[in-house]
């Protein structure tokens, strides 16, 4: 493998008695998409922000092209982009107006037309940030975060309160930001995200990596478990159930049969590999015909539940947060 251009070794950060960061190491390979991906809370900003020097590690190294960001931040900087939540510009100022101001910050700018035009603002250069919308806004600040000509671009959560086209539309942007030569770093706690855009990512819960790999791999490393969902109308809802209860009792390479919630009439039949071939033969003898079926995909959210041993809920401790707010007010 070539040399890492980011790399952070046995990370540690805490506010004081708040362990924030408590063991992450993860390295990142030039023209990598490479995520961070966890719930709200995980330690995933965290780790981005000591990468790009705004915050002090308490253990470990931290790693830029090989520079020290702790003890260089105005070195990193010349070759890291970053583009942090809800990066927040003076509502009169225009997109070009705000491309241009940054530029200046920077020895080697990139040429602002040209990254207007990457990210599809060109348009809009004479829009006020206020009157931009959600997405428009987010394809700015990735545009800020290229304006230095970067190596490495950190994007934290760049699809957060996006509607589905949106983020989408940005998820190929960042694509052709990638083609362009600059490697990517990606916070996100969206399991979907990840999946779509990461060559490789880590998995961050509590400050801890408990995964680390490619979205594929990952997901081909759960063990062998399948499932098939059938689906059948209320004549033979009862009698389907029956012979499925029969079949996960009596057959080897049958483990589970539940229904789903949702009042559709849906039944999991979860397994080995070969769960189809036994579920098949089963269901033509009681001449059961079911009106759908489908296979159940693995996700990284399986990856999760297998790691960690919960289901993912990635705004858990914002949800919590705000339960105990209202309990106080
Ligand atoms: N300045 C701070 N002072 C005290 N605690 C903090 C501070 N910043 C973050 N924390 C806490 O450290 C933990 C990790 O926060 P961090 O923001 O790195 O997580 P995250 O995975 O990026 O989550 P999010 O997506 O919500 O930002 C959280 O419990 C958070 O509440």
């Amino acid at each position: 493998m070539a040399q890492p251009i980011v790399e952070v070794r046995n990370l540690r950060k805490t506010y004081g008695d708040k362990v924030a960061v408590d063991d992450v190491s993860f390295a990142v390979q030039p023209g990598e998409i490479f995520g961070i991906l966890g719930p709200n809370g995980a330690g995933k900003t965290t780790s981005v922000e000591t990468l790009a020097g705004l915050r002090h590690a308490d253990g470990g190294t931290v790693r830029v092209l090989g520079i020290d960001p702790q003890r260089h931040p105005e070195q990193v900087r010349e070759h890291l982009g970053v583009q942090l939540q809800e990066a927040a510009l003076h509502d009169k100022i225009t997109v070009g107006e705000a491309l241009r101001l940054f530029a200046g910050f920077y020895s080697r700018p990139a040429d602002p037309d040209e990254l207007l035009a990457l990210l599809d603002l060109t348009e809009h250069a004479d829009k006020q940030f206020g009157r931009l919308s959600g997405g428009q806004k987010q394809r700015l600040s990735i545009a800020l975060a290229l304006v230095g000509n970067p190596r490495v671009a950190i994007l934290d959560e760049l699809t957060t309160g996006l509607d589905p086209q949106a983020r989408r539309s940005t998820w190929d942007l960042v694509e052709r930001v990638r083609a362009t030569g600059v490697t990517i770093l990606l916070v996100t706690h969206f399991m979907d995200e990840a999946e779509r855009l990461c060559d490789r990512l880590v998995v961050i819960d509590a400050g801890r990596v408990v995964a680390e790999g490619s979205p594929a791999a990952l997901i081909d490393r759960l063990d062998d478990d399948r499932t098939v969902v059938v689906r059948f109308g209320t004549d033979d809802a009862a009698r389907a159930r029956e012979a499925l209860d029969r079949l996960a009792a009596d057959h080897p390479d049958v483990s589970r049969v539940e229904e789903l919630d949702g009042g559709r009439g849906e039944i999991a039949v979860s397994g080995t590999p070969r769960v189809l071939f036994a579920l098949v033969p089963a269901l033509a003898e009681a001449d059961l015909v079911p009106d759908d079926v489908r296979t159940v995909t693995r996700t990284l959210e399986d990856v999760f539940l297998a790691v960690t041993g919960r289901t993912y809920a990635p705004q858990e401790e914002a949800e919590s947060a705000l339960v105990a707010e209202g309990a106080r007010s």
